[in-house]
């Protein structure tokens, strides 16, 4: 039976490059007035002829790890998702649950076929990652022209909602130590480490000599013997908030109030909700004692640094604000059935921002029209495609995605109401420190530095505060490089080159270096010869951080490419996508119009006290994207969730 589906699954991906022609919505104030800017937007591979998306993996192979994992039981007429994804796909019911495998959408390339990190076509190691990064990647001030930290921000917000590693441990259950705590490398390495060791001639000259990177867990962990490996996934791959809500049943309810349907929440300064205190500081957090504000939710990376907290904090609030709301409109409803109506509206909203302003400035918008990733203007959309697995894409998360690390910046501003920083806080000063978010009015100005302070531009540089500086312990001056570790996860997950990339995403396959010129600049192109030795060993990561970017976009050709595929499976391959009409979660009409009023600025003026707002969130402030008050925002008129 699964065979035959297989199949079915194979005719259907086929069927999908027939493009419909659909009205898409163009009234939203986000992009008006924009010109057109991609006038030949390239399609993603599942809307492709197969023979252009060359390496495609067939359906057979996507499916094997499947049978890794118990097939759960599944409610067919439940109208809300279940808290680890499963049963969203009736067929494939594991398909984007947590505690999984992530999917390939190209063939794995492990040197023994397994799970053992590439090497050069020689046979040779590939190059070092802290030397490629040092050489490719520095540390340069370039603000982008359009984007503020928001942008950014929500990104690592979508990030920590669909894809969580988990590091390989020893066989004890405890961590595994690939680097001496002094920063010397150990004499024998353990089996399960990536190294990453630092050249002597390393320009930053830091005194250890290596960074300690333990393998991402992956199936033959769980005892499932299937090769290549793939990676585990610890939350639900969907758009669905399971980094406020938990992506497992345990964590959701230990999260609940079990009254009225909200979220457990302390108050803080004004008698504000913020996000409850866990009861001991853990390792996610570095904070003196237990009694120190060290949040809880429903994903652990919470705490990483203030900005990734007052985004979960906003929508904590909103969660809670939306139960009162249905409160008041049902006054009979009890507290799951307030819970899960306020998640399931929650998601809806923020799935049509990602759709309607996140997706549009990652991708582009012409881009975005052209694969049928803008929310439609009316009506249902009735396209939901029972045979998409939506499960998070090992190419995505391992290499397209993280290029969006290149726009952190090293500072966070605090602003006040009248839009003046009154304090610039240094981002490694407070990795794995949130304490500082519920202190006076804190909250309110970080919201106000994340809406007007400049993002880092979409390039090769990256901010020292990451590169150098990650996770640094307060009084010490040096930590981790984030980008190294991306090079180098790249390898773990078994990512091919970019070479491969390249014709699955329609391009050409490169014969000799000179080849990637039509992506990339001739004195970047050089110094990738000056690195590798052969135009087959390139990694896809450092390759494609350094793709111009396509016009309208924020990413180069094959990110683009690899990134539309995933917010494309994320849609059409998710049940209880919001704008699907016919599924047993459907909203009605006249509650899914409601829902399509949402914007960002609006959540972001619900759960805060900021007066002004500009209405496209995500664009710095300016003569055409000017402040507005909160109040002039259009809202949402919750009377379609009467019941009568
Ligand atoms: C201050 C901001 C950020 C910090 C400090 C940060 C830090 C990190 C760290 C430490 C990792 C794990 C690296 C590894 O061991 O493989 C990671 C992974 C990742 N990051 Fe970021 N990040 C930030 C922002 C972002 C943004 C803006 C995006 C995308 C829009 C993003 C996307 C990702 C993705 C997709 C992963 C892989 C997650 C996984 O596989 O578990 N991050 N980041």
């Amino acid at each position: 039976e699964l065979q035959n589906k297989e199949n079915e699954l194979y005719t259907d991906l086929n069927r999908n490059s027939e493009i419909q022609t659909i009205q898409y919505e163009e009234t939203h104030n986000c992009m008006s007035g924009e010109l057109i800017s991609d006038l030949n937007p390239s399609i993603i591979p599942s809307l492709m002829d197969p023979s252009n998306s060359v390496g495609f993996l067939q359906p057979q192979d996507i499916d094997l790890a499947d049978r890794c994992f118990p097939k759960p039981v599944c409610d067919s007429t439940a109208k809300y998702r279940t808290m680890n994804g499963s049963c969203n796909n009736l067929l494939f019911p594991i398909w984007g649950q947590s505690n999984s495998a992530n999917i390939r959408i190209i063939q794995a390339d492990y040197s023994d076929g397994k799970n053992q990190p590439r090497r050069a076509k020689s046979g040779k190691p590939l190059p070092n990652a802290r030397k490629i990064r040092t050489t490719l990647f520095p540390s340069v001030d370039n603000p982008s022209p359009k984007y503020n930290t928001l942008f950014m921000q929500f990104g690592q917000t979508v990030a920590h909602d669909t894809e969580l590693i988990l590091s390989k441990v020893l066989s004890n259950g405890s961590d595994l130590e690939c680097c001496n705590p002094d920063g010397s490398t150990p004499k024998i390495l353990p089996r399960d480490c990536l190294q990453i060791t630092i050249p002597h001639d390393d320009p930053d000259s830091p005194k250890r000599r290596c960074f300690s990177t333990p393998r991402a867990a992956d199936t033959a962990d769980l005892g499932c013997d299937i090769k290549p490996v793939r990676q585990q996934i610890a939350v639900t791959s969907f758009i669905d908030a399971s980094l406020l809500y938990g992506s497992n049943d345990i964590t959701a309810r230990s999260l609940r109030t079990f009254s009225n349907g909200k979220l457990r929440r302390q108050l803080g300064p004004k008698g504000k909700s913020y996000l409850p205190n866990v009861k001991q500081a853990t390792k996610e957090c570095n904070v003196v004692n237990d009694g120190t504000v060290c949040y809880a939710s429903g994903d652990v990376r919470v705490n990483q640094h203030p900005n990734i907290a007052v985004q979960t904090i906003s929508l904590l609030r909103l969660h809670n604000m939306l139960c009162d709301d249905l409160k008041k409109i049902n006054p009979s409803w009890d507290d799951e059935r307030l819970y899960q109506e306020a998640r399931k509206l929650l998601i809806g909203m923020y799935q049509h921002v990602v759709y309607n302003e996140f997706v549009p400035g990652l991708l582009g918008k012409d881009y975005a029209r052209a694969n049928k990733l803008l929310p439609l203007k009316k009506g249902f959309n009735m396209d939901y495609d029972k045979f998409l697995n939506p499960t998070t894409i090992t190419s995505f998360t391992g290499a397209a995605y993280r290029s969006l690390h290149s726009e952190i910046q090293g500072f966070m501003d605090l602003v006040n109401e009248a839009r003046k920083v009154t304090s610039k806080i240094r981002l490694s000063d407070f990795f794995l420190r949130t304490d500082i978010v519920q202190r006076g009015d804190n909250y309110d100005s970080f919201t106000r530095g994340l809406l007007s302070q400049i993002t880092q531009d979409q390039d090769q540089f990256f901010t020292s505060e990451v590169s150098e500086h990650l996770f640094r312990d307060p009084n010490k001056t040096e930590g981790f490089d984030l980008v190294s570790f991306d090079l180098e996860r790249g390898r773990d997950f078994g990512e091919p080159s970019y070479n491969k990339f390249r014709q699955l995403c329609g391009l050409s396959e490169a014969k000799t270096f000179d080849d990637f010129t039509d992506q990339i600049t001739k004195k970047n192109v050089d110094t990738l010869a000056s690195l590798y030795e052969h135009v087959d060993d390139v990694d896809f990561y450092a390759a494609g951080l350094l793709e111009k970017l396509k016009p309208g976009s924020s990413l180069g050709h094959t990110f683009q490419c690899i990134s539309g595929e995933m917010f494309f499976r994320w849609k059409f391959g998710d049940r209880f996508f919001y704008e699907f009409g016919n599924q047993t979660g459907s909203f009605r009409l006249d509650q899914l119009d409601e829902i399509r009023k949402t914007s960002l600025s609006l959540i972001l003026c619900m759960t805060s006290d900021i007066q002004s707002v500009q209405r496209n969130a995500f664009d710095v402030i300016s003569s055409q994207n000017k402040l507005v008050p909160c109040s002039s925002l259009p809202k949402l008129n919750l009377d379609p969730w009467k019941e009568f």
